[in-house]
């Protein structure tokens, strides 16, 4: 079973185009939907999730006319959204059952083996009678997980999962996720490269309402080897090498700026190889797209 986007476009009413013809192919295991603020990655998840319409295209589910069939749509789907409210005064077992309820499970016992399974499932059986309102960020995103997955959906959406999280808290939330991805459809929507190099076998990088890349990203990181590489510069050449080199990324380090270029051979003195990441394939393919940040990335080289 695998979710089949096409030609989906979005203009809001302010005229911001969100979805400019969005395509995608997306099979069962780990997807990631990497982009920039502002890129549609919500927009899109909140399509698919049917919480709101496309102005255009269509999307399957399977057999499953998701944006005509919304109820059964509903019913195969699990939606973490970027921040959702919960009932702080509420356990995490009672509020559970409440959503078991809400989703259909009827039968008491059924429902309290359901409820069980998944607080283990999220590591949280340990503080099930605790109140919500004191958990923190990281036990709040794997409570919305259990939610999500009440029902046993087929599609999974999780949107910008990991800001705000502890590293540690991130880390166990997205071993909590990689398990899951196994029968399921799981979209992962996040702007943080390394939370799609550590856990998705397929992804797609989007912005400005575009998709701009789809593929493994495994493939796509191996596809520039040998043609990243990195120098450290003083402050004060940056400017001229940004403008006479294709500039990936700049970093500071110790007090000194380590920049990686894109180059199909030694682009000049004093570079070295750099083994490369996907950080490197996202700042290329970003490249060239006018995103305003600090470190503009540019793929032009001067004559
Ligand atoms: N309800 C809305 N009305 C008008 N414009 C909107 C609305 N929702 C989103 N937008 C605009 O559409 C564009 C895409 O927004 P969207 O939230 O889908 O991006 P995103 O990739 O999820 O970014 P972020 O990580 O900031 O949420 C942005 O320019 C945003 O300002």
């Amino acid at each position: 079973m695998d979710l089949q986007i096409r030609n989906l476009s979005k203009t809001y009413a302010n005229g911001v185009h969100a979805l400019k013809d969005v395509s995608l192919t997306i099979p069962a295991g780990m997807y990631g939907l990497l982009g920039p603020n502002g890129a549609g990655k919500s927009t899109l998840m909140r399509t698919l999730a049917t919480l709101q319409e496309p102005d255009r295209g269509s999307v399957h589910l399977g057999d499953v006319d998701v944006l005509k069939d919304k109820e059964r749509a509903r019913e195969s789907l699990g939606y973490l959204p970027q921040e959702f409210g919960v009932y702080p005064r509420e356990s995490a077992e009672r509020l559970l059952e409440h959503f078991a309820v809400l989703k259909g499970l009827t039968d008491r016992r059924v429902r309290r083996e359901t409820v069980d399974a998944l607080l283990h499932q999220v590591n949280l059986h340990d503080v099930r009678k605790q109140k919500l309102g004191g958990f923190s960020g990281g036990m709040r995103q794997r409570f919305g997980v259990a939610v999500a997955l009440l029902g046993d959906p087929r599609l999974i959406i999780v949107d910008e999962p990991t800001a705000g999280l502890d590293p540690a808290e991130r880390v166990r939330f997205l071993n909590l996720l990689s398990g899951l991805g196994e029968r399921s459809v799981v979209l992962l929507s996040t702007h943080i490269v390394e939370d799609v190099a550590e856990l998705c076998s397929r992804m797609a990088i989007i912005d400005r309402g575009t998709i701009l890349l789809e593929g493994e990203p495994l493939r796509e990181v191996e596809a520039l080897r040998g043609r990243i590489w990195r120098k450290v510069v003083p402050r004060g050449e940056l400017e001229a090498l940004e403008r006479t080199h294709a500039v990936l990324s700049t970093r500071l380090l110790a007090g000194r700026t380590v920049v990686r270029v894109y180059a199909e051979a030694l682009p000049g003195e004093g570079f070295e190889p750099a083994e490369p990441g996907l950080e490197d394939v996202y700042f290329r393919v970003m490249g060239g797209h006018g995103v305003s940040r600090a470190v503009q990335p540019r793929l032009e080289v001067a004559s």
